[in-house]
């Protein structure tokens, strides 16, 4: 039976990656995938990991039918064995209904990847259709982990380093970026709670009042 599986994870767990082996095994296979996308950091039409790889896709923008655009690669002849679709948290949930009807009605496993939650810990509209409707759901075996070395659960936003919890949903950004701009950071729940990102929990151990009192 066709799927549509939903793999998600924090930011930087290897989504894309998997997305990018999957895409290689079946294609080795003689399968033909059509691959789409939003909003990659590496940019338009591309699904890019942080390892190195990258391929082409099809850009997914607001209000593009992902349905009606596989039924006309089909009736003009195209091949799809199966659907990959990265960064599907961006996507519109009427999107991701589209996304079952490829699985029902077409008959192709759709892969989707997506984190589920954003820097305030809530599901991204696209996530939560995902979670909705996906046949399975994954979670990645390889986990990222937090600074004080627990699995990551959450993703955070830094703006000029600092964690923030107020902003626009969708801002494209990376992980390890420069402290000035806008980036992110994977953290447990507990030090997302406490907003206690890996440069703050540096300052904090390096304060006077924590500093060991060495007599005079
Ligand atoms: N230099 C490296 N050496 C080995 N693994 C790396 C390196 N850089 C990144 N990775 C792996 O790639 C993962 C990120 O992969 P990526 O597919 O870009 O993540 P996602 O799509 O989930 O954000 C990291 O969690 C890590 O496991
Ligand atoms: C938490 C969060 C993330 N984003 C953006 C940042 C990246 O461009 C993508 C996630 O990509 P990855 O391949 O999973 O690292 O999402 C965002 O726009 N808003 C957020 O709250």
């Amino acid at each position: 039976m066709p799927e549509l599986v939903f793999f998600s994870g924090t930011m930087d767990c290897g989504k894309s990656t998997l997305a990018l082996q999957i895409a290689h095994n079946r294609d080795a296979r003689g399968l033909q995938g059509v691959i789409f996308t939003r909003d990659d950091r590496a940019g338009t039409g591309k699904l890019s990991s942080r390892l190195g790889l990258v391929t082409e896709a099809v850009e997914a923008p607001e209000g593009m039918d992902v349905y009606a655009y596989l039924v006309d690669q089909l009736s003009q002849g195209g091949k799809a064995d199966y659907v990959i679709v990265d960064e599907a948290q961006f996507l519109a949930p009427a999107q991701i209904d589209q996304l079952a009807r490829i699985v029902d009605d077409l008959g192709l496993d759709v892969y989707a990847f997506g984190i589920t939650t954003d820097f305030r810990t809530k599901l991204f509209p696209g996530s939560q259709r995902l979670i909705e409707l996906a046949d399975r759901i994954e979670q990645l075996q390889v986990e990222a982990l937090c600074w004080c070395g627990a699995r990551a659960t959450h993703n955070a936003r830094t703006v000029g380093g600092h964690m923030v919890v107020e902003g626009e949903q969708v801002v494209v950004g990376d992980v390890n970026t420069a402290a000035e701009v806008v980036g992110y950071e994977v953290l447990c729940r507990r030090h997302h709670r406490r907003r206690m990102t890996s440069a703050s929990s540096r300052a904090a151990s390096l304060s006077p009042d924590v500093l060991p009192v060495t007599p005079a």
